[in-house]
């Protein structure tokens, strides 16, 4: 896996500690919450309004792993309509991970992972590939999701993706994702006291979302996903 160590103060501050660097691409479709994993991951912050990618966006996350690890993940958020486009490979090309999402409400998002996986491993082609992870976004949406989880997990463990399934717009399981994606890049293991002090550090207030609750024709509402909406997340 391609690794920087680098500093990165304003200046040379002996004090500033020294980070891995890492190059994170996320992949997808239009319209899966690319951009709100992103800003979710980043800023914690999450906007209900679409606002298409155009070409590509760049993020920064910095993540303290146990053992005073230091890591800077460099986020590329490329646009979904990219896929056809010439410079998708230049894009993915030098990545470390790559981060596969759909939308876990729209089928067509999860069937086209094949055309979005298949292009990661041409640029990569002969060469080893980066981390890639399948990463199943609007979780708050499970009452209508379309795609079982038992298609996920069939992909990821066919292709040997690591497998997340998040919500960027209650922010649940983002912070862990992203935490657990920089320590295996990292190549630290975490426990889980760790991953869950992690977690209990960085509380996301989860933002109540309307379901038809109740709705006959969405029977699979059920405890787990009002007890989700109400939870705190990282
Ligand atoms: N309910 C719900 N909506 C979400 C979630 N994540 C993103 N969205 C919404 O989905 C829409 C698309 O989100 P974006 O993050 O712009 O999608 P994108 O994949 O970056 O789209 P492109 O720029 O076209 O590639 C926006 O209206 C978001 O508010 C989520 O976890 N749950």
């Amino acid at each position: 896996m391609a690794e920087l160590r680098t500093q990165l103060g304003e200046d040379d501050d002996e004090e500033e500690p020294e980070y891995l660097q890492f190059k994170v691409v996320l992949l997808g479709d239009g319209a899966v919450g690319k951009t709100s994993l992103a800003t979710r991951f980043c800023e914690d912050h999450f906007a209900k309004q679409y606002k298409q990618t155009i070409g590509l966006d760049f993020f920064v996350k910095r993540v303290v792993l146990p053992g005073d690890i230091h890591v800077c993940l460099q986020i590329w958020d490329i646009g979904g309509q990219s896929i056809g486009g010439k410079m998708l490979s230049n894009y993915i090309y030098g990545s470390s991970a790559v981060i596969l999402c759909y939308d876990i409400t729209n089928y067509q998002s999860f069937q086209n992972l094949e055309d979005w996986l298949f292009l990661v491993k041409r640029t990569f082609d002969q060469t080893p590939l980066p981390y890639i992870a399948l990463m199943a976004n609007k979780h708050d949406l499970a009452h209508i999701r379309a795609v079982k989880p038992d298609k996920h997990n069939q992909f990821a463990e066919e292709n040997d993706l690591y497998s997340y399934f998040v919500s960027a717009r209650t922010g649940d399981q983002v912070q862990t994702s992203i935490f657990r994606i920089a320590a295996d890049l990292a190549g630290v293991t975490l426990t889980k006291p760790e991953l869950e002090a992690e977690v209990a550090q960085r509380p996301t207030r989860a933002e109540l979302v309307n379901h038809p609750r109740h709705d006959p024709a969405h029977p699979e509402v059920n405890a787990d996903d009002i007890a989700r909406e109400r939870r705190w997340f990282g």
